[in-house]
């Protein structure tokens, strides 16, 4: 009974990763599902994709181990955050499809509140801002557009949750509705300095708070399987929203530490301790993890593209045909040109927080072409965690020297990240562990099962595969990132 299995259900796919007791990687299964867009701006998955996908990839990650159920001591979730369900609490069913964390459709709502003056109210309890990036104003979406939705979640029929409360659900086959500090506190309903669901902002969105579910410490008792799962009841020991767990998995346990995951978008977050920090830039204020009761809090930086530029490089533009493509071709870009581009594809997220905006590119000469563009691309991700980093110093002054540590897909570029050192002027480590977010989530549970170490041993676990050098001239690297500033202003001037 020591191996964890983590359950990472993420944006575009389903990835469930075998831990044996040492957290070494054992096996690994990985489903991708579909993505609806009903309308413009609008993104939807159907739970019931969600479901299946886990359940298939954890059967088949324990199938590849050649192990059985019996020698699991425990389950770790993370999943994507934000992204809203609802469903009746009789027969399971949802009553519409998940409405995704990048959807818009609530942006008029968002405004409407804002113009009437709530935000700072909402900001100060939920250490969030009036975007319609988190749940709550989604929840009011489903209870004022589902019929009859909003009478009957008031007779107590229903249950809303992010999609960890979905999978326990059906995990343990309807007998628990739970979530977590980390993920409760994306919902815009959760007061995070009184660690309690907030019935002013529930009673101002007119939701009714018999939805909600209990909300629990990180590691610590979820429940546990329906038996004929997996072969037998494995107790569900560990949850966090995938951010959260990336910073577990890369151990910032100590205030000052900060990681950045590099996936579809970007999410640096900046672990503050005890220190509930209010943002005055514009970022987000959120729990890190809730262990024994005690919360530790973090500022976060949200870019909603990152790798998703190298994708539109490959899919749109069609001038690479894979990802690791990237890399050669922007190091053949010409070094005189001042191609500058702002992937604001779905509007810019922090500390802009523009909805409207839309991308742009600066500095085009006749000499510019698809290694220019390539450059540009990766250099953009660069500018924009600056971005954070700059919001995130003026909030709060860091004890010490500040390294960034990195992971996700696009973390396997070692042009990007030695730019992303240079435009920052500080150095950026890259773990030999990439999957830290499966591995966050493995570890809280494991901490639960008494199977991993304290969170001193654990992180002295952490490994170093590279750390990334501040290279750039200083003057050069001022120039640069002015001229980004630049473009960015013009970005939203022209929106
Ligand atoms: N070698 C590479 N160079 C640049 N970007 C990369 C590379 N490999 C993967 N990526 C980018 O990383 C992203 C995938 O990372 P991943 O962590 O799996 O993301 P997610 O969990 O959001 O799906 C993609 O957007 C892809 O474009
Ligand atoms: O599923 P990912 O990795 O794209 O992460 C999504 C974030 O949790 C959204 O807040």
């Amino acid at each position: 009974m020591t191996h964890i299995l983590a359950i990472d259900q993420g944006t575009t796919s389903s990835r469930a990763i075998l831990f044996d007791g040492s957290l070494n990687v054992v096996s690994m299964a990985q489903e991708e599902f579909r993505q609806h867009f009903p309308a413009s701006g609008w993104v939807e998955h159907d739970p019931s994709d969600l479901w299946a996908t886990v359940a298939a990839t954890a059967r088949a990650a324990i199938e590849r181990a050649g192990i059985g159920a019996r020698d699991i001591a425990a389950i770790g979730i993370t999943n994507q955050r934000e992204t809203t369900l609802l469903w009746d609490r009789k027969t399971g069913r949802p009553l519409h499809n998940a409405i995704v964390w990048q959807d818009r459709r609530t942006a008029d709502l968002c405004e409407r509140l804002k113009a009437a003056g709530h935000e700072p109210m909402i900001s100060a309890r939920t250490g969030l801002l009036l975007d319609p990036y988190f749940s709550g104003t989604k929840l009011a979406w489903f209870l004022d557009h589902v019929e009859g939705a909003r009478a009957r979640a008031k007779a107590g029929e229903l249950a809303f949750g992010t999609v960890d409360s979905w999978l326990i659900w059906n995990l343990t086959g309807g007998q628990v509705h739970v979530t977590d500090a980390t993920n409760a506190a994306r919902t815009l309903l959760y007061n995070i300095a009184e660690n309690r669901w907030d019935a002013e902002i529930c009673g101002l969105l007119d939701i009714p708070m018999q939805l909600l579910p209990e909300v629990r410490d990180c590691a610590g008792d979820f429940g546990v399987t329906r038996a004929d799962l997996f072969g037998r009841e494995i107790p569900i020991l560990g949850v966090a929203g995938d951010q959260q767990a990336a910073t577990v998995g890369q151990a910032c346990f100590r205030p000052g530490m900060m990681k950045s995951t590099y996936g579809t978008g970007c999410f640096a977050l900046l672990n503050t301790g005890a220190d509930l920090v209010p943002s005055r830039n514009r970022l987000l204020t959120t729990i890190a993890y809730r262990l024994d009761g005690k919360t530790t809090y973090a500022l976060e930086g949200s870019i909603f593209i990152a790798g998703a530029v190298v994708q539109w490089l490959r899919d749109g533009l069609k001038i690479i045909r894979t990802a690791s493509e990237s890399q050669p071709l922007a190091q053949k870009a010409d070094e005189t040109q001042e191609v500058v581009m702002v992937p604001a594809f779905t509007g810019l997220g922090a500390p802009y927080w523009r909805p409207d905006c839309r991308g742009a590119i600066f500095g085009l000469t006749r000499n510019s072409g698809p290694a220019e563009f390539a450059r540009a691309a990766l250099e953009s991700v660069g500018y924009q965690t600056r971005d954070l980093l700059e919001a995130m110093r003026a909030d709060w002054t860091t004890p010490g020297q500040a390294v960034l540590r990195v992971d996700g897909g696009m973390t396997a570029s070692d042009w990007s990240m030695q730019f992303l050192a240079d435009i920052l002027g500080a150095p950026v480590d890259r773990p030999r562990v990439t999957e830290t977010t499966a591995l966050g989530a493995a570890y809280l549970a494991g901490l639960a099962a008494g199977v991993c170490p304290g969170p001193e041993q654990f992180a002295s676990q952490w490994a170093l595969d590279r750390r990334f050098e501040p290279r750039m001239d200083d003057s050069l690297r001022q120039a640069k990132y002015a001229r980004w500033k630049k473009a960015v202003a013009a970005t939203m001037e022209a929106a």
